[in-house]
């Protein structure tokens, strides 16, 4: 059975704690997430640790936001890692996305748009008065006119996003929340299966894999939740 297209967000204190969940998930899943947290704390070693012997795909969550000329040296700093995702900011503009995309070509550049995190009324604080899904749609078509060939964005703006840039762009969607699971600091957020069936190409989910008692059991969970609710529609898993 393929793997799940589920990013598990490796958000640990520590090294051990980050390769113990990487090694309990691939298995299920086919993507794992570094962010902040570890690549801060460990470097581009961690890399290698949570990579293991496994094929899994490596998200690099660094989400750069600098000008071009800074952003560009750090994608090339970072390209021999050979991240299948590193994340950018759109709202760093389109030179700095299309000079992240030509720096690292063999790297998917995918542009986060509005975080998950925040709420209408956050956006009204920071000057992006209107629903949340005005701005991600504007980011996005910016995004990808500067050749970025992924886009984050919350699973309420998917299907708006999808209608948008088209079926050619990865859509990929933190925010993601089992029924039941509690929302913590997300704002915008919908289960595995919603995401799934607006649209979605990657869900991106953390605390509820890692926070669980069982990360490979959680994990495979939602995986063989998705392939059921891609059975009843139109989707392959
Ligand atoms: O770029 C991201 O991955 C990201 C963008 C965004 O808008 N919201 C968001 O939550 N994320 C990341 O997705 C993960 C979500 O983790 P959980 O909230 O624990 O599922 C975290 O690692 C975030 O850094």
């Amino acid at each position: 059975m393929r793997p799940a297209p589920i990013a598990v967000a490796l958000d640990a204190p520590d090294l051990e704690t980050a390769a113990r969940w990487a090694s309990l998930v691939t298995p299920h899943v086919s993507t794992i997430k570094v962010g902040l947290e570890l690549y801060l704390r460990y470097g581009p070693e961690v890399i290698a640790s949570v990579r293991g012997a496994s094929g899994v795909d490596i998200f690099l969550d660094l989400k750069l936001h600098d000008i071009p000329n800074t952003v560009a040296g750090a994608a090339r700093a970072v390209g021999r890692l050979r991240p299948a995702i590193l994340t950018v900011h759109a709202a760093g503009g389109p030179t700095m996305i299309s000079e992240a995309v030509q720096a690292l070509p063999d790297t998917r550049i995918a542009a986060v748009t509005v975080l998950t995190s925040l709420s209408e009324a956050d956006l009204e604080r920071i000057g992006l008065a209107g629903p949340p899904g005005d701005a991600v749609r504007r980011l996005a078509a910016m995004a990808v006119g500067a050749g970025a060939q992924a886009l984050v964005c919350s699973p309420q703006e998917v299907a708006a996003v999808r209608g948008e840039v088209g079926p050619d762009i990865i859509l990929i969607t933190p925010g993601v929340r089992p029924a039941g699971s509690g929302s913590q600091d997300q704002a915008r957020v919908a289960t595995p299966e919603q995401a799934f069936a607006d649209g979605a190409d990657l869900l991106v989910i953390g605390r509820p894999i890692t926070g669980s008692a069982d990360p490979g059991a959680a994990a495979a969970g939602i995986a063989a939740a998705l392939r059921r609710s891609a059975a009843a529609g139109d989707r392959r898993v």
